[in-house]
């Protein structure tokens, strides 16, 4: 124990020696103390038989956090909750769990195959305090490493990759998934400022919620675990630790469900790329430099994104019906909006988006998935899915009989029911989204039974079902129409006819076209 007396002389000599520093500090010239303080090491290292090796928080260029300072943390965490005094507390993993560090300016020992060292936390100040323009600098933490210079092999050969090792496994079980989305490169000035906004990851989509032929998605997960799994494989065949999977597919398939779910076994994070507001291949690749391992790199709708093949820039249309089609049609409407966007402000190329696939750049950090997906796969630049970019094409389709059972086990709680026939028939006769069949099966208010929302789902499915009839007609005449503009050879009831679909009375009956009317445009000749 110490007395009182020695405290008293202890906390008077420390007193001291604290003016002193400020003295020191206020009253010597900045390169001054640098010189002093540099020559006071070099004569100290002469006798002090420890080593010290920093780790900073932040590395090279001054915006990269360094990966090492945080494995470190946590790799500390563990051991600084039993042995400092002074903790810092992070909620982490749903707030369900709380994780302990050691605070700035603690020391904690560790002792590895008998050998002691010591860590310490520690920041710096910045360095300026001169009004800027950019956002002020905050203070940058650092840990230090102290051990007896006898042990300098085992420190630097086994200590360290110990603690990065356990560091990391510490990590991953503590870890917090996110979903990032790019910060516009406007907001990517200043000390601490990410390229990377992010948010907690939440989405709780799984492989048994997708709607899918069973088939299909046990072959995609088994691909997954392969993938998750084939560190040293991808390094014996000289590749780099990365896949690509094209989702395609209409509206409403399931392709954005599909990437939560991936993460979501796969336990990765997800990066959500907006291209469109990347304005050029050096900020694309500086992004990529940005994401961490185990994630997965996602670019929704890749052909509304960017004007990327140059095969879309709109040819004038010379048939003014087409057009007014597509101005009715939602994803061209989408599609239209995002490339008018994209023109005015994305200088990003084809071949930069190349490059970031699978460029030098792509390997850094390894174990990452980059999923495109696109309403319109035929659009895509052969070369941006060609195999080896996007390894894996997966087309999401209207929903099949198979599908519907997985709805309506998650919707309804249902395995069979007498009105799975009817549904499974007219789903094989007409085109429906599983968005639409879910919809469909979401029961309204309490009182709607599992059989009200079945019996909801057959009448639209009925509908659709009729809907789809109309509009083939409409196409075929359309069609016949334009035959006949060519050659003049067929008619349009010839054409709808021999499509057997259709009768010109039942032409008549739907209101598709009046024979009139048809006649009115020259395009047949009654009887
Ligand atoms: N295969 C599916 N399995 C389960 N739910 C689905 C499936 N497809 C769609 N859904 C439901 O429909 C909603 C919309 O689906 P999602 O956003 O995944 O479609 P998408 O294919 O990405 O559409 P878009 O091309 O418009 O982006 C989802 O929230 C989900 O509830
Ligand atoms: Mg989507």
């Amino acid at each position: 124990m110490i007395s009182g007396e020695i405290w008293t002389q202890l906390s008077s000599a420390i007193t001291g020696l604290m003016l002193a520093w400020v003295m020191f500090e206020r009253y010597f010239p900045y390169q001054l103390r640098v010189y002093l303080e540099k020559y006071s090491q070099k004569l100290t290292s002469l006798v002090n038989p420890y080593i010290q090796i920093t780790f900073h928080e932040f590395t090279g260029e001054r915006f990269k956090r360094s990966e090492a300072f945080s494995t470190i943390r946590s790799y500390l965490s563990s051991n600084s909750s039993k042995n400092a005094k002074r903790l810092k507390a992070d909620v982490v993993n749903k707030s369900q769990s709380l994780v302990l560090s050691m605070d700035d300016y603690e020391e904690v020992t560790d002792v590895f195959n008998g050998v002691k060292v010591w860590w310490a936390s520690s920041k710096k100040a910045p360095k300026t305090q001169a009004i800027s323009f950019y956002p002020a600098a905050e203070e940058s933490r650092f840990y230090k490493l102290t051990f007896h210079k006898s042990h300098r092999e085992i420190v630097t050969e086994k200590y360290i990759e110990h603690v990065l090792k356990e560091g990391k496994a510490i990590a991953v079980k503590n870890r917090q998934r996110c979903l990032y989305t790019n910060n516009p490169s406007e907001n990517w000035y200043g000390w601490k400022s990410t390229k990377w906004g992010h948010v907690v990851f939440e989405h709780p989509a799984t492989f048994d919620s997708l709607a899918m032929e069973t088939k299909k998605k046990e072959a995609i997960k088994k691909d997954l675990i392969k993938f998750s799994k084939g560190k040293d494989y991808y390094a014996k065949i000289g590749k780099a630790w990365k896949r690509g999977y094209l989702l395609y597919g209409p509206p409403g398939t399931g392709k954005s469900t599909m990437i939560a779910a991936m993460a979501n076994f796969l336990d990765y994070d997800v990066y959500d790329l907006e291209l469109t507001t990347v304005k050029d291949n050096s900020e694309l690749r500086k992004l990529l430099i940005e994401t961490t391992g185990k994630s997965i790199i996602v670019i929704e709708d890749i052909d509304c994104s960017l004007d990327l093949t140059g095969q879309r820039k709109k040819k004038e249309k010379d048939d003014k019906d087409d057009e007014a089609d597509k101005e009715k049609d939602p994803i061209s409407k989408k599609k239209k909006e995002a490339e008018e966007e994209s023109k005015s402000s994305s200088k990003v190329t084809l071949s930069g988006l190349l490059n970031f696939i699978d460029g030098i750049w792509s390997a850094c950090g390894g174990e990452r998935i980059i999923v495109f997906t696109t309403n319109y796969v035929d659009k895509l630049d052969p070369a941006l899915i060609r195999r080896g970019r996007m390894d894996k094409h997966i087309e999401l389709s209207y929903c099949c009989f198979e599908a519907f059972k997985v709805l309506a086990k998650n919707y309804l709680e249902l395995e069979s029911h007498e009105l799975f026939g009817k549904i499974e028939e007219l789903l094989g006769e007409t085109k429906m989204s599983p968005a639409d069949v879910a919809e469909n099966l979401m029961p309204n208010s309490d009182e709607e039974d599992e059989e009200t929302c079945l019996k909801c789902l057959i009448e639209a499915l009925e509908a659709s079902k009729e809907e789809a009839r109309k509009k083939s007609v409409e196409e075929a005449m359309l069609k016949a129409k334009k035959i006949e503009k060519e050659n003049g050879e067929a008619s349009s009831k010839d054409v709808v006819q021999e499509k057997g679909e259709i009768s010109a009375d039942e032409v008549k009956e739907n209101g598709v076209t009046s024979s009139e009317e048809v006649k009115e445009n020259g395009v047949i000749t009654e009887g």
